[in-house]
């Protein structure tokens, strides 16, 4: 069974295979920081604790934003397009984003996570179903747990219609994103951003979360086949 839910506490509440859904831009960002090479990218709740993390080594660069806006002492924040053409090869990346990265850190009921976007929408569902049957909640991470972000709930529409085999029209997911989802009120987010977040399937990777001695640990999973 497949369940959709939105905002911080769907993403507390979420059992079984859960996908957290950020399109603007967490995950996004994500996901070309590790199709240009980065190994992992450890999520965290604070920046300090990024900055932390670090400063004793156990990371190289640190992305993310608050308010859209990279924080002080970050290498790049919450940016595809600024990243896009950056080489992180072999790299431990930390993030720690208002709704992406935290939605992840909530999910302490998940049997596995998936952080999921446009991007890798097309492996998500492929590692989803080769992981074998059981419930899935699909969870629209939204703008600060307050308002619906239309393209992290398309994009959780998108995902279930894929996993129940039925094949969406990709040009026209790409208009109805681009004409209804872009979020006036976000002048962090450049145009070069949406166009990085709407490239569907452009990476061959789902990006999976795994939790090691307590942290959140995003690598690149590629489905079998
Ligand atoms: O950087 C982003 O796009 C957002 C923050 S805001 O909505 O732009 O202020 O963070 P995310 O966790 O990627 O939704």
């Amino acid at each position: 069974m497949v369940t959709i839910g939105s905002f911080a506490d769907a993403a507390r509440g979420a059992s079984g295979t859960v996908v957290v859904i950020d399109v603007f831009r967490a995950f996004t960002t994500a996901a070309v920081a590790l199709a240009n090479g980065a190994r992992r990218i450890v999520m965290v709740a604070d920046l300090d604790e990024a900055l932390a993390l670090r400063a004793q080594g156990l990371g190289s660069r640190c992305l993310g934003e608050r308010h859209g806006i990279r924080p002080d002492g970050f290498d790049f924040g919450n940016s595809p397009a600024e990243i896009a053409d950056k080489r992180f090869d072999g790299e431990t990346l930390i993030q720690t984003t208002s709704n992406g990265t935290r939605g992840v850190l909530l999910a302490k009921g998940a049997q596995r996570i998936y952080a999921g976007s446009f991007v890798s929408a097309e492996a998500t569902v492929r590692a989803i179903q080769a992981a074998g049957p059981g419930p899935v909640t699909l969870v629209a991470m939204g703008e600060t747990s307050e308002s619906r972000a239309d393209e992290d709930e398309i994009c959780a529409l998108y995902l279930r219609s894929r996993l129940a085999g039925r094949r969406p029209d990709p040009t026209a997911l790409a208009t109805l994103v681009a004409t209804m989802a872009l979020r006036a009120d976000t002048v962090t987010l450049s145009a070069e951003d949406i166009d990085c977040c709407l490239r569907l399937d452009s990476v061959p990777f789902a990006i999976r979360v795994a939790i090691e001695d307590g942290r959140y640990i995003a690598t690149a999973e590629r489905p079998p086949g």
